[in-house]
């Protein structure tokens, strides 16, 4: 796999998820976050939104940060001059590429949209704008249309386009081959936009990198437009781990950096969230726990340290007797293997009734209480 460049869309499509509101120091403090681990380039918003918006991406422009910076548009001038009175260097413009698209916002009318696309892209050039394109709702467009489409953005002057699965509709096999039609007949980069409402947008991400897509878009935890879009952590972590490509990203503080977004966004990040969900690396089954206990490598796809976590073995009513012993024996206390059984039998007991596992503390109450006579040397 080609190392491939990531885009962060947080402050953009992740701030778009319902309900969501990122103040301007939460803006400022996500696009330093993202800057300092690495990430290359920063979608920061979208300046047409009005003044309040603008001074968030102003004062991102401001920061002086290592990564690209580039505010979102619609084809329309005024869209773009908002940028320009942002500071942004870089202009993504979108354009409508599906016949559901453009029958609701051209009217059906596609040479009209295409003449704006035209349009915007050559005023932008004008303004000496590094200019992107991105065709919205891509992956329900005729392949042709999208395929003129992308080609005329090209020939008009975007130095990169976006294949956007707008509504998340495919699968990794059919991204593959859209992008790949793509990337054989365009010779500007082209970057893959997935969503996930059928829970595929890492999986087609990745399909879209496979078939030589040179940039992902992806959002911290996932948030986004309704299921969100593609994580980066998910992301990042498959590229470095699945394909083995280091893409210089800090990993280890992508852990603080999704408590960062889920602060500001209000999220709860669901326990089992791949990468950065608290249970990623905590065992409470027997077999896991015992199997790790002798190498984590039995039940961990990699290091939890690796992304900031650290391995938890959790005592409750899945264990077995080899966790319960190596927590005890973490505190002093040695047991035999009778009073290891009826230690286990205690906790078993104690998790239904609690219908939860149990903290070390009470696991230590549960020994205090039955007094063995090995306990505590
Ligand atoms: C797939 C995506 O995520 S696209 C990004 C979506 N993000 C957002 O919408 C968040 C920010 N949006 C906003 O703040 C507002 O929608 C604004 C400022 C952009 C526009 O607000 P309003 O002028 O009040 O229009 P409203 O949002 O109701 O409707 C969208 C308008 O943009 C037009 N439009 C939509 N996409 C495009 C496009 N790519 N190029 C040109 N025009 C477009 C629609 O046809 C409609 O035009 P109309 O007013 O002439 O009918
Ligand atoms: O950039 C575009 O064209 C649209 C991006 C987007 O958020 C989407 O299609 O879901």
């Amino acid at each position: 796999m080609n190392k491939v460049l990531i885009n962060d869309t947080t402050l953009r499509d992740g701030e778009q998820a319902a309900g969501v509101v990122f103040t301007l120091e939460e803006k400022v403090a996500i696009a330093k976050f993202l800057d300092t681990i690495g990430v290359p380039e920063l979608e920061v918003g979208i300046p047409a939104m009005g003044e309040e918006e603008m001074r968030a991406i102003c004062a991102i422009s401001n920061l002086g940060l290592k990564a690209n910076l580039l505010a979102w548009n619609r084809a329309v001038i005024s869209d773009i001059k908002a940028s320009v009175a942002c500071g942004m260097e870089r202009v993504h413009i979108a354009i409508p590429v599906s016949g559901i698209q453009i029958a609701a916002k051209f009217h059906g009318q596609w040479r009209v949209s295409l003449q704006r696309l035209k349009d915007c892209i050559s005023f932008a050039v004008d303004q000496g704008l590094w200019v992107a394109v991105g065709g919205e709702d891509s992956s329900r467009a005729d392949e042709n249309f999208l395929l003129d489409v992308a080609l005329y953005a090209q020939e008009w002057g975007a130095s990169r386009f976006r294949f956007c699965d707008t509504v998340g509709v495919l699968d990794p096999f059919t991204t593959y081959g859209k992008v790949k039609l793509l990337v054989s007949a365009l010779t500007i980069p082209v970057e893959v936009h997935t969503h996930n409402d059928f829970g595929m947008a890492t999986a087609n991400a990745l399909a879209g990198i496979k078939a030589g897509a040179a940039s992902v878009n992806t959002t911290v935890i996932g948030l986004g437009e309704r299921a969100g879009n593609a994580a980066l952590e998910e992301v990042v972590m498959a590229i470095k781990r699945i394909y083995g490509v280091d893409m210089g990203i800090d990993t280890p503080r992508l852990l603080e950096l999704s408590q960062l977004v889920a602060a500001a966004s209000g999220a709860n990040v669901p326990p089992w969230k791949a990468i950065v969900g608290e249970n990623t690396f905590a065992h409470e089954s027997g077999i896991h726990a015992h199997g790790v206990l002798q190498n984590p490598d039995t039940y961990e796809p990699f290091a939890p340290e690796e992304v900031g976590w650290e391995r938890r073995l959790v005592v409750g009513k899945h264990s077995g007797r080899h966790s319960v012993s190596n927590l005890l024996e973490q505190h002093g206390i040695f047991l035999n293997p009778e009073e290891t059984q009826s230690v286990l039998d205690a906790v078993r007991q104690q998790s239904v009734k609690k219908k939860r596992s149990l903290t070390t503390e009470e696991l230590l109450n549960l020994v205090k209480e039955q007094r063995y006579s090995h306990a505590a040397r």
